[in-house]
């Protein structure tokens, strides 16, 4: 009989990981990572919502050898999941996005930057190195020249794909963020933005802002107001930048699709719905991530878990196959196992990564994605399964609200 060999004994589960994070990170920090919008009801049921799910476990197969891989952006992840893009990570350890960058190189699992990262782009891909696959999520910014940039770079410092976050028209309200007056300490910084930039890369954002203005003055009345105007020259900062109430599904994916194919693939990050999954299949992305971004966007949104079987109805009933992937309070092997089972493709964590890098720097990360990587693999055991495309639904029971249990 094989022995259970503990990474750390002081760690044995994602909520032991939380736990131990929450006393190695300042006020401010735990507060940002932790909190969800509002009162934190989407939050809470992102996680909870799993529990409504039972596992329907086949015996007498021979489970001696299991393979938890997939195949992403043509990389053989080692486990159906990767490391969902967050902010500022350098506020949870010095290391910030390098360690995770590393620890998802060692695990070989794939991971997914913010833009507002507080290590440049170029330097997390050096990190990941040629061969692992990053995903870079984006802001559209309205001044496309920005992103045009970042895409571009993206490209060149060998991304294999873009997320373009669309939960945000504009930033939920998150009132701990507000209390504490959220912002990145001065020794920090957004790495992809506010560079020094050459002369003439000046010169040309200099005459957008001056457009800008005299556009501006020529309305008289913008859609900012005056509070939230930053010019094209001023600073970026996620506050001003991150939301974009104009982003449009036919001016703005096609753009996005013409700036990054074929070398990037597009996704989109944030459906919640199947109408939406297939205006994303009409318009030709490479996939969709179901999410409603950790619960920290709009409070009252369903739990992603109980949106995923729309959406994966929906985009079975079109011709074109496009993958499906979803997000928000995996914290087991069990969650990855009932995600699959409803349908989807493949899953990301945000939080536990962000705890890991808090507890430990790379080892702790190193740390969640072992502890995941464990879970999966008994789960799938367990249930009677050996290969990651055999879990279907036929694995799952609902409990319903009376408390009986259907097929589903
Ligand atoms: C602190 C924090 C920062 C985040 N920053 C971003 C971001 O920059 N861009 C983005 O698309 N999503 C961002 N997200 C959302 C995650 O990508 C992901 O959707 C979410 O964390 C998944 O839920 P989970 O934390 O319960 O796993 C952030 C989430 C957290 C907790
Ligand atoms: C840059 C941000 C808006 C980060 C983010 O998405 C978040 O805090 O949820």
């Amino acid at each position: 009989m094989s022995k259970v060999q503990p990474h750390d004994l002081q760690c044995l589960t994602i909520d032991q990981l939380e736990k131990l994070a929450a006393e190695r990170m300042d006020k401010q920090t735990r507060d940002y990572y932790n909190e969800g919008a509002d009162s934190g009801t989407t939050l809470a049921e992102n996680k909870s919502a799993y529990q409504k799910y039972r596992i329907r476990p086949r015996v007498l197969r021979d489970v001696s050898f299991i393979d938890t891989s997939v195949e992403i952006f043509g990389f053989k992840n080692s486990i159906p999941l990767g490391v969902a893009p967050t902010a500022m990570q350098r506020l949870a350890h010095q290391d910030g996005e390098l360690a995770t960058a590393r620890a998802c190189k060692k695990e070989g699992v794939v991971m997914g930057l913010s833009s507002f990262s507080t290590t440049s782009l170029e330097d997390v891909k050096g990190a990941l190195g040629e061969e692992h696959p990053g995903l870079l999520q984006l802001y559209l910014f309205e001044d496309r020249e920005e992103s045009k940039d970042l895409i571009a770079r993206a490209k060149k410092a060998g991304y294999k794909a873009v997320a373009l976050t669309v939960d945000t028209p504009m930033l939920g309200r998150r009132n701990l963020e507000i209390k504490n007056q959220f912002s990145l300490p001065r020794h920090l910084k957004s790495a992809n933005f506010n560079r020094e930039g050459t002369e003439s890369e000046k010169e040309a954002k200099a005459n957008i802002a001056r457009k800008r203005k005299q556009e501006q003055e020529a309305s008289q009345a913008g859609h900012h107001d005056g509070s939230q105007w930053v010019s094209p020259t001023g600073r970026i900062t996620f506050h001003s930048h991150a939301p974009n109430p104009t982003l449009d599904w036919e001016r703005d994916i096609d753009w996005l699709k013409q700036q990054c194919h074929p070398e990037m693939e597009v996704w989109v990050k944030g459906i919640a719905t199947g109408e939406d999954a297939i205006l994303a299949c009409h318009h030709g992305v490479d996939g969709i991530i179901v999410s409603n971004h950790g619960g920290r966007q709009l409070n009252g949104a369903l739990a992603t878990i109980d949106m995923l079987p729309e959406v994966v109805e929906a985009v079975r009933s079109m011709d074109r196959k496009m993958p499906v992937h979803v997000d928000g309070g995996i914290r087991h092997g069990t969650d990855v196992f009932k995600a699959l089972a409803l349908g989807a493709d493949f899953v990301w964590i945000g939080r536990p990564v962000l705890w890991g890098l808090a507890y430990n720097g790379q080892e702790g990360v190193e740390l969640c994605l072992k502890l995941i990587n464990d879970e999966i693999r008994l789960c799938m055991g367990l249930a009677g399964v050996t290969k990651v495309d055999e879990i279907g639904k036929e694995y799952l029971a609902k409990i319903n609200r009376d408390g009986f249990m259907s097929r589903l």
